[in-house]
């Protein structure tokens, strides 16, 4: 705790802690890693939402067998130093908001994964906690993901808890992302075009009223605002598809292969979903889509999350300043 922190606010601090929960990432980029984290993802019904009879054998006999191996092979090519990516970065991020926020002790935590959020609320009050405010490193809604942190945290008992909804729509975030795309278009020229690209879901969740898309569309569009974008110098698509069901469209490959048709060159790819760089935005983003797209004879450049920059962790701070403020 910093040394200007006043007595109240270090009390404040013994008792309610801010969790920033993001997805979770493997502990190695090996096989035996990449297939336990698979396996406690993918068992989530939040995520995959089909019969259990169906689904476990297909899961144990083709999906952890056929897939492990081959997307520990994609850690590999982004691992860091200190780890992978999602957890490095998270890590640095709680540190941040930290220290933007002395009136609360703040953490962090992987639904799947280490440092799991099941036992660190398991925890926590035995280290005198009595109020935790989470909030999912997702700042647009969906069942898959944000429900299935809630759904952790109203099994915690003995602690008053409370659960950020989204922030797609938080001017402060609006901002800093915006403001992240200007600042890399100064430095490495701007690009004929801006993708926001988005994880996807299946079109079956948003049929049943998952407001995600929604969300999408309208924090892009904010952005693009922000940027004074004309409607034609930017689109949305969504990436990371997985099985066979249909997802929602368009894909990110499909939108790029369109864009280089039209004859479109230099692309900046923007990907505001992911509150962290991860898998999915340094190994099928900055490396796998930006080489296909370079076949194509143009350039992908890739904007960088928000990572642990100071204008995420104020945002950040500052939604939960308004959360912890309305709590009491
Ligand atoms: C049915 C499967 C999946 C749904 C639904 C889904 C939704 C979803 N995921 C994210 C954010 C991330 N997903 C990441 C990795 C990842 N996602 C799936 C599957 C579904 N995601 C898998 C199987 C994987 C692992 C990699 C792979 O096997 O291809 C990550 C990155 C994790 C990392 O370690 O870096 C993030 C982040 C969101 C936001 C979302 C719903 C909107
Ligand atoms: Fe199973
Ligand atoms: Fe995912």
């Amino acid at each position: 705790m910093p040394a200007h922190a006043s007595t109240a606010d270090a009390s404040a601090a013994a008792d309610t802690a801010v969790v920033l929960v993001n997805l979770g990432t493997p502990d190695a980029p090996n096989t035996a890693a990449v297939r336990r984290y698979l396996s406690e993802f993918l068992h989530d019904h939040r995520v995959v939402d089909l019969s259990r009879w169906l689904w476990c054998p297909l899961l144990h006999f083709a999906i952890l067998p056929l897939r492990s191996g081959k997307v520990a092979h994609k850690y590999a090519s982004i691992w860091l130093p200190e780890g992978s990516p999602l957890a490095v970065h998270t890590r640095r991020l709680a540190e941040a908001v930290q220290r933007e926020l002395p009136q609360a002790r703040v953490l962090h935590a992987m639904r799947y994964g280490q440092p799991s959020w099941k036992q660190l609320l398991a925890g926590l009050r035995e280290q005198g906690v009595r109020r935790v405010l989470a909030l999912p490193l997702y700042p647009q809604y969906s069942t898959s993901t944000t429900a299935s942190v809630g759904d952790v945290l109203q099994a915690a008992t003995g602690l008053e808890t409370r659960l950020l909804h989204d922030y797609h729509a938080d001017p402060a975030w609006v901002g800093a992302v915006a403001d992240s795309i200007h600042r890399h278009r100064q430095h490495h020229g701007e690009g004929e075009h801006l993708l926001f690209s988005f994880h996807g879901l299946p079109q079956r969740f948003a049929d049943a009223g998952d407001p995600y898309p929604r969300q999408c569309e309208a924090g892009a569009r904010a952005i693009a605002h922000a940027l004074g974008l004309s409607d034609g110098a930017w689109s949305l698509s969504y990436q990371s598809r997985f099985g066979r069901e249909r997802w929602l469209e368009p894909a990110t490959s499909d939108t790029l292969d369109a864009l280089a048709a039209r004859g479109v060159r230099k692309v900046d790819v923007v990907a505001p979903g992911f509150a962290v760089d991860c898998l999915e935005t340094l190994e099928e983003v900055a490396i796998m889509l930006a080489a296909d797209f370079a076949a194509r004879g143009g350039e992908l450049r890739y904007i960088p999350c928000l990572n642990d920059s100071p204008a995420h962790a104020s945002a950040l701070a500052g939604i939960a300043r308004r959360e912890l403020d309305a709590w009491t």
